[in-house]
């Protein structure tokens, strides 16, 4: 651990987080209690160059982070005398390379959901599998990590391999770059990341949390250009002079994901979390036991606070669920804002026999089908807007529950009830169709911005602003609770139905569509 640039004034009792989403960039004040005293939200811009393509401007990205710290302690009314520490949350897996001496990005940075890399999978998975690297990564080879995304930067640029082993190109998720510029950038920014960024890049070792050798030599990846992995509490740096948060310690790190299941409080094994975002990601805390999935999830690893062992998890990640509502909004113009879905979905009674697969990206967790493509099936002349709008919502919790049955199948997840949150769980509708989809209770916490929080709870426990994890558990309480009221055999006939919508999205993309799986 690196030491802080000096003790902080004992006022300081408020974290400042950074949630850099895949959508946008916000900054929370929390208090000492781990209640929101102020906020600033930015969005950037989505560039989709070819279809499957989604890129984002670093540099931008940077820009809003700086806006959105100043924004967010004006709101709260702190200055930097006041904040013990920033924690960093993120989209994980988006690739982003700059130049170590001019600390601009050499290229877009390729998102997380951008399927471009398709061929180069391929290639690897020939005479392998898609489990090639499964066994130290705990993930498949597909277009969703980070690894990819370098490979397919280096073919169309040649040069920064090279520049890469001289340590002039670096590599980094979005934590890094912003941690680099946070400390100081090209002036001697600190190039880390923590152990749960790292876990999502295929390129790091699940069981020694670190790069592994034989991966980088067989992909050519020099280790040169990658951030030194650290674990998600510990002083990585303190904030460089010309920022508000001058010499403040950046403290905690956490994929937004992890985050998230930290800010819900489930530290126990067992503990599940589900977060409806532009995707939804299911997580369940396996405890300090790596566990392999038999039914399509991937292995992750959860938090490690400073010296102690990292905890992991079983992850069950589905790419689109409010893109989706965003997408009828957008490209269909079918509601105005995303709010509107529910009102449209709750002027009908049902779906009308109408069922959407959104397999935009192929299909994640549990499928892991790259050839998949989104269908809408069961369309008669009945069928209106308004059960378009529903069976958008429905797929968003029958995706769930197919990732929570492979969790329970790999005997992971006794789920008693489920806690939830992201900005699709304002939807009652859903939350009640979830809930009678699954079973069991769906619970929202007060605090529904538990990625920020997760990030804040990790920075504030590395520099002892809180005692330790149960007197996090204590700051949980629940906003709201749906009960399960589907009759079980009205809850099977929709699973099933659900079951044959998305056999018929498989085997879609064929060699010669090209359109849709651009070859870069
Ligand atoms: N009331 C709502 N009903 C359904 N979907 C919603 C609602 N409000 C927001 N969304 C969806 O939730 C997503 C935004 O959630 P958020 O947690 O902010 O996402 P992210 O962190 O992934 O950017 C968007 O895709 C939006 O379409
Ligand atoms: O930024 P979000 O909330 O869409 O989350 C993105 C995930 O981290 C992708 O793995």
């Amino acid at each position: 651990m690196s030491p802080t640039s000096g003790a902080r004034p004992t006022t300081a009792d408020h974290i400042l987080a950074i949630d850099q989403g895949t959508t946008s960039t916000r900054a929370i004040v929390f208090d000492s209690k781990g209640v929101p005293r102020g906020s600033s939200q930015l969005e950037h811009r989505q560039l989709f160059p070819a279809p499957g393509w989604v890129e984002h401007d670093a540099a931008e990205i940077w820009r809003n982070a700086q806006s959105v710290i100043e924004g967010a302690m004006r709101q709260a009314g702190v200055a930097a005398e006041s904040i013990a520490a920033v924690g960093i949350t993120n989209q994980r897996e988006t690739v982003v390379l700059w130049d170590r001496a001019t600390g601009e990005p050499v290229a877009n940075a390729i998102v997380w959901q951008d399927t471009r890399t398709q061929a180069i999978v391929d290639r690897l998975a020939e005479g392998h599998g898609i489990n090639r690297y499964t066994e130290a990564t705990g993930l498949p080879l597909s277009t969703y990590f980070s690894a990819t995304k370098i490979l397919w930067l280096f073919e169309q640029h040649p040069e920064l391999r090279e520049r890469a082993e001289r340590g002039e190109v670096l590599f980094g998720t979005t934590d890094s770059w912003l941690l680099w510029n946070l400390t100081g950038g090209a002036g001697g920014g600190v190039h880390a990341t923590d152990v749960t960024n790292a876990s999502r890049t295929l390129l790091m070792d699940l069981r020694t949390l670190d790069w592994d050798a034989t991966i980088l030599g067989e992909l050519g990846i020099p280790r040169a250009m990658l951030p030194e992995i650290r674990s998600s509490s510990e002083t990585y740096g303190a904030v460089a002079s010309g920022s508000p948060l001058d010499g403040v310690p950046v403290a905690g790190i956490l994929g937004d994901q992890q985050a998230a299941t930290f800010g819900q409080a489930a530290f126990s094994r067992g503990e599940v979390k589900n977060t409806y975002g532009t995707g939804n990601f299911l997580i369940v805390n396996t405890g300090t036991e790596i566990v392999r999935s038999k039914h399509g999830l991937i292995t992750t690893v959860a938090y490690q606070l400073g010296e102690q062992p990292a905890a992991y998890a079983l992850e069950g990640s589905i790419a689109v669920t409010g893109s989706l509502v965003q997408w009828l909004r957008d490209n269909l113009g079918l509601i105005s804002s995303s709010a509107e879905v529910e009102q449209l979905a709750a002027s009908v009674e049902d779906n009308g026999g109408v069922q959407i697969v959104p397999a935009f990206s192929g299909l994640f967790a549990p499928h892991w089908r790259p050839d998949a493509r989104g269908v809408i099936v069961g369309l008669t002349r009945y069928a209106t807007k308004a059960h378009f709008a529903r069976a958008a919502l429905e797929s968003t919790a029958l995706q769930t529950w197919e990732v929570l049955e492979a969790a329970d199948a790999d005997a992971a997840a006794p789920l008693e009830e489920l806690r939830v949150d992201g900005g699709m769980t304002a939807n009652s509708l859903l939350m009640q169709f979830q809930s009678d989809l699954l079973g069991v209770p769906v619970v929202r916490p007060k605090v529904t911005e538990t990625t920020a929080l997760g990030a804040a709870y990790a920075a504030g426990l590395a520099v002892g602003l809180w005692s330790g994890l149960d007197e996090l558990r204590e700051h949980w309480q629940e906003d709201a609770r749906w009960e399960p009221r589907m009759p079980v055999e009205e809850r099977d006939r929709r699973r099933r139905v659900w079951r044959k919508a998305v056999e018929r999205t498989l085997d879609w993309v064929d060699d010669d569509t090209s359109a849709a799986l651009p070859r870069g």
